[in-house]
């Protein structure tokens, strides 16, 4: 059982197991103990006597102030229902057993799963846990669920508001640049895979080479790609996955790991730390940030503005400078320790940048193989808005004209919101808070249910539940959240890095279908974690079948 300064235990299970405590205590025989005494410790009565007295004295003050307590806490009846969900039902088919179990017990309710207590809450709710930050904190609730709570004291708190600033301020603003950096990565990457495929004649782990060309144009948007080389590539990959494996992404699926989480973390951490984080991050990534910015003098990010800045240095520097820029000091110099905070910024941009967006890049493609309908229209829209395009694909396509590709925009939306998201976003209680007829305990976990939202016909309609791409034909864009739109979370956390996200599975799809179709071999994929369907991608092999031109029929 996880102790109470953990705090992830509700007060209440606390408060029952020590009145029970009470309880035995009260029944204590104080007489009998007295009578048993021998006679020859008379002249110590006095003293037993007033240490027995003492003693009761203590346990009814101890039993009158748990009783003040818990009439004082006439809201323990307010405490959302615990519901015991099965183990097999949990992981098999979890939006079922969950939405099930909000539907009889609802609008919310504590399950507990791997051995931690959980709150859940229907998309009624919703709304209000993920836009009041103040209650529900997303800090603490995900540098809980993520294993990343020690980097809260080390950063003083301000570890997701850095990585934020880092993604807002040094990738957003250059996202032209940035793509005309990264186009040639996905380019020779899709090529890689359609050639693999026709000369194998069979299908492609395509999560594999998606993630090692993410994880390719993510080294050059951080290091830049003088940077780029075989083995730093390989480290980037490794860490990205390592840290996958450390924050639990693959958790589900072990049944060890379910069932001794604790145990499962010690052993993981331990491993991952010293194999890839110490012996390979270490060893080759940050000698290279060392390099980079330890020799330099910056212009401090606080005393400029991105118009004082060197129209060049505000655009070509890899992310590395913007975050150095960051922890400049007045003499324009990074000191030590923040270069090694410096490091440890790059290593999370490794992590939020690479792995999810490859896993949710599967689901996409996937998705588009299994509906090929929607094939032709999105050709139709790629000849349209390219830069140049040929008979060997695409040479150039630049933001703008990805931002134009509004019809492989739908379908991404569509494949977003329809995945089977569950328990994706998360925050944490930062006091007893009321939440409709219930109070959720301080230092608790609090998910929304994502699917009821996807699906909610209030927000979407009686064809909530159909897979339409259409209906997002004039907006919102994929990358725009709102309340009926969970996938990049909601509120002032919602994911900074979603419009650079979305850019790169545009990027894939098009290099992809440019010059093949795919299609799943076996003419169907397989759902991995449905616990965990946005981190953890679908399972199945991807054949690519070289087109001749753009008119080639797709075959349905
Ligand atoms: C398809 C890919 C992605 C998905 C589905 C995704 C989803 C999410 C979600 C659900 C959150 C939490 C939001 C909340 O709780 O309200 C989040 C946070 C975050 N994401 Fe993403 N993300 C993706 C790609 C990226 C990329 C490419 C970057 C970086 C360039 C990024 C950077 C971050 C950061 C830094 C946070 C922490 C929140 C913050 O500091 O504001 N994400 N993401």
């Amino acid at each position: 059982m996880e102790s109470s300064s953990t705090g992830l235990l509700p007060r209440f299970p606390i408060q029952l197991a020590v009145t029970d405590l009470c309880a035995s205590y009260s029944k204590t025989p104080l007489l009998p103990i007295f009578h048993a005494l021998p006679a020859r410790s008379g002249h110590q009565l006095p003293i037993v006597t007033g240490t027995l007295t003492l003693f009761a004295i203590f346990l009814l003050f101890i039993r009158q102030w748990k009783g003040s307590k818990l009439s004082n806490n006439s809201q323990a009846h307010r405490y959302p229902p615990m519901i015991d969900i099965p183990e097999e039902e949990m992981f098999t088919r979890p939006q079922e057993a969950y939405e099930s179990a909000l539907l009889k017990h609802g609008p919310v309710i504590g399950v507990r799963r791997k051995g931690r207590l959980e709150y859940i809450v229907d998309e009624n709710l919703t709304k209000e846990v993920l836009a009041n930050d103040r209650d529900f904190s997303f800090e603490h609730g995900t540098a809980r669920i993520l294993n990343l709570w020690f980097l809260m004291p080390l950063s003083k708190g301000k570890f997701f508001k850095n990585s934020q600033m880092m993604v807002t301020g040094g990738i957003i603003p250059r996202i032209d640049k940035i793509v005309d950096q990264i186009f040639p990565t996905f380019k020779d990457r899709a090529k890689e895979m359609i050639d693999e495929s026709q000369l194998s004649g069979k299908g492609v782990d395509l999560f594999a080479h998606v993630h090692r060309c993410i994880a390719e144009a993510m080294l050059i948007v951080a290091l830049g790609k003088h940077n780029v080389n075989d083995l730093n590539l390989q480290v980037t990959e490794e860490t990205a996955h390592a840290i996958a494996v450390m924050t639990g992404i693959y958790q589900n699926a072990s049944p060890f790991a379910r069932a001794y989480p604790t145990l499962w973390k010690v052993v993981t951490w331990v491993r991952l730390v010293w194999e890839v984080i110490i012996f390979k991050y270490f060893r080759v990534i940050v000698p290279i940030i060392w390099k980079e910015i330890r020799g330099r003098k910056y212009q401090p990010l606080h005393t400029s503005t991105p118009n004082k800045l060197d129209e060049q240095e505000s655009h070509d520097e890899p992310l590395v400078h913007y975050i150095a820029r960051m922890y400049t000091n007045d003499q324009g110099r990074v000191s030590i320790l923040s270069t090694l905070w410096v490091s440890t910024l790059v290593l999370s941009f490794i992590f939020v940048s690479v792995h999810q967006t490859a896993a949710v890049a599967v689901w996409v493609v996937f998705e588009l193989s299994m509906r090929k309908e929607y094939i032709p229209a999105i050709r139709e829209e790629l000849s349209v808005v390219a830069d140049s395009i040929d008979n060997d694909g695409i040479q150039r396509l630049s933001y703008e004209a990805l931002r134009r590709s509004t019809t492989l925009d739908s379908f991404i939306r569509e494949v977003f919101r329809t995945k089977g998201d569950t328990l994706s976003v998360i925050r944490a209680t930062t006091r007893d808070v009321p939440l409709g007829e219930h109070i959720i305990p301080k230092d608790n976990l609090i998910y929304p249910l994502a699917s009821l939202t996807h699906r909610s016909r209030r927000m979407h309609g009686e064809g909530a539940s159909e897979f339409n791409p259409g209906q997002w034909a004039e907006g919102p864009a994929s990358s725009t959240v709102g309340q009926g739109y969970l996938p990049f979370g909601f509120g002032r956390w919602a994911c900074p890095g979603r419009i650079l996200a979305v850019t790169e599975i545009k990027m894939i799809t098009l290099a992809l279908l440019a010059t093949s179709t795919p299609e799943i071999e076996g003419g169907k994929y397989f759902v991995a974690d449905p616990l965990n369907v946005t981190s953890v991608p679908p399972l199945g092999s991807l054949l690519l079948r070289p087109i001749k031109s753009k008119s080639d029929p797709v075959h349905l």
